[in-house]
């Protein structure tokens, strides 16, 4: 569903220089689409890094993504934002994995405090649809008032390496 033009209006009643955009992608879809927030508002941005990098390798990044859901761990971010205090609005965009928000997500919410703050989600997913993603938010700021995001269906990773494979298959390699 797209209510980008919601979620425009009401982050400018609240002021661009009062709105954060915090983000994590991982291959680049998400990014676009904070990059698009922050540029028609005037927000700051803000990209959320873990301090342990994920692995390069698809099926790795599959099985840890899959751990760390499971058991709840948080991992270490390399950075958190300078001052959160200072802004009413916090987009806060990322991918879904496994049905729900990554764990660094969940790293975010616990190291900044968004009480009384307005939280607009944006997110990416690959055809499945946001999952388990909102509840996530919910218990994990609890005080934040959330409010409709955007989500929208992106490549996935997994669909690309499978047909350019089809593709090498297919092609003839000299030598
Ligand atoms: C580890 C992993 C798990 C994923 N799990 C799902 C999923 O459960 N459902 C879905 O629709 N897409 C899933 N995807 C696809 C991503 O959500 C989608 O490609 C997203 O747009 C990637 O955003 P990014 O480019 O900002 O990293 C998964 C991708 C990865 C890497």
């Amino acid at each position: 569903g797209s209510s980008l033009p919601a979620i425009a209006s009401n982050a400018r009643q609240a002021g661009g220089a009062n709105g954060l955009v915090a983000y994590y992608t991982r291959t680049g879809n998400t990014r676009v689409i904070a990059r698009q927030i922050s540029r028609a508002l005037g927000t700051d941005i803000f990209e959320i890094r873990t301090v342990d990098p994920y692995p390069e390798d698809y099926e790795e990044q599959v099985a840890v993504a899959e751990k760390q859901r499971v058991s709840g761990f948080e991992p270490p971010l390399a950075a958190t934002v300078p001052d959160i205090r200072s802004y009413e609005t916090v987009f806060l965009g990322f991918p879904i994995w496994g049905m729900t928000a990554p764990a660094m997500i969940r790293s975010f919410l616990s190291r900044h405090d968004l009480s009384g703050k307005t939280l607009v989600p944006f997110i990416t997913h690959g055809g499945y649809g946001i999952g388990q993603s909102l509840k996530v938010l919910a218990d994990h700021a609890p005080a934040a008032r959330l409010i409709e995001g955007f989500s929208k269906q992106c490549d996935q990773e997994r669909e690309t390496l499978e047909e350019v494979t089809r593709w090498l298959g297919r092609i003839e390699m000299p030598g």
